[in-house]
């Protein structure tokens, strides 16, 4: 077992999809997996590990925020020997061609976070990227199921509630989206040389105001889900 996760070593597999909410990580492990075994209840943070098409996969909740998944992320590929970490979360839209429901795959994370000057320290401006192979993978396969998709540059903001951020510079620079995990994550990922990837619903638009249902939100879901699955079952 490792500070956060009660389970014994090999209960979880090589490849992991990160939900932020644990009810999420229950409704993939029970929607689409076969032969769910839940591994983790510390801190209602759930994860299962069972099969999708032949291929073992854990999923994994990460909570909100870079601190918390900085902490699953890190004992995931520390502890448990994770070699490939696919994000599935929801994200807020900025740019004005990304609408409600439609998927973004960051290929890199900008960030207000402190983790890049801790890491590196002043003057280093590390730019945390996606794996260029699993990017490539889910972009192929959301476009063969038609489904709508950006890939590129996604903000992953300190704070959910954030007056002070100029958003509009942000989008004049084109960055996509807006969400809370992926810079820590793919910065975790370069430390302990791993795959990682962040596929994103758009569940609202901070310009726009637009929200999702939550039946379109559930739609969405599965369409992110399926991606990672069937780039998953391609490892
Ligand atoms: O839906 P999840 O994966 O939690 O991701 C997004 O939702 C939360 C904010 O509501 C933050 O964690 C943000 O990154
Ligand atoms: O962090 C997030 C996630 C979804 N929607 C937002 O507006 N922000």
């Amino acid at each position: 077992m490792s500070t956060h996760i009660d389970a014994p070593k090999d209960a979880i597999a090589d490849v992991v999809l990160l939900p932020g909410d644990p009810l999420r990580a229950k409704y993939i492990a029970e929607t689409y997996l076969e032969d769910a075994v839940l591994y983790n209840t510390v801190r209602n943070a759930f994860g299962y590990t069972g099969t999708y098409q032949g291929r073992r996969v854990s999923v994994q909740a990460t909570g909100m925020g870079i601190p918390s998944i900085s902490i699953y992320a890190t004992e995931l590929m520390q502890d448990y020997g994770v070699k490939t970490l696919i994000r599935v979360g929801t994200t807020g839209g900025l740019a004005s061609d990304v609408k409600v429901r439609d998927l973004v795959i960051a290929q890199g994370a900008t960030t207000d976070s402190s983790i890049i000057l801790n890491t590196f320290g002043p003057g280093m401006y590390f730019a945390p990227l996606a794996d260029y192979g699993l990017l490539a993978k889910a972009a192929a396969t959301a476009t063969q199921m038609g489904v709508r998709l950006h890939v590129g540059n996604v903000l992953g903001e300190d704070r959910f509630y954030n007056d002070e951020m100029d958003r509009q510079k942000l989008i004049d620079y084109g960055v996509l989206a807006t969400e809370m995990e992926t810079p820590a994550l793919y910065l975790l990922a370069a430390k302990y040389h791993r795959q990682a990837l962040a596929i994103l619903t758009v569940s609202n638009h901070l310009i726009t105001g637009e929200e999702t249902t939550a039946q379109e939100r559930q739609t969405s879901f599965d369409d992110m889900i399926k991606v990672a699955l069937e780039t998953v079952k391609t490892l």
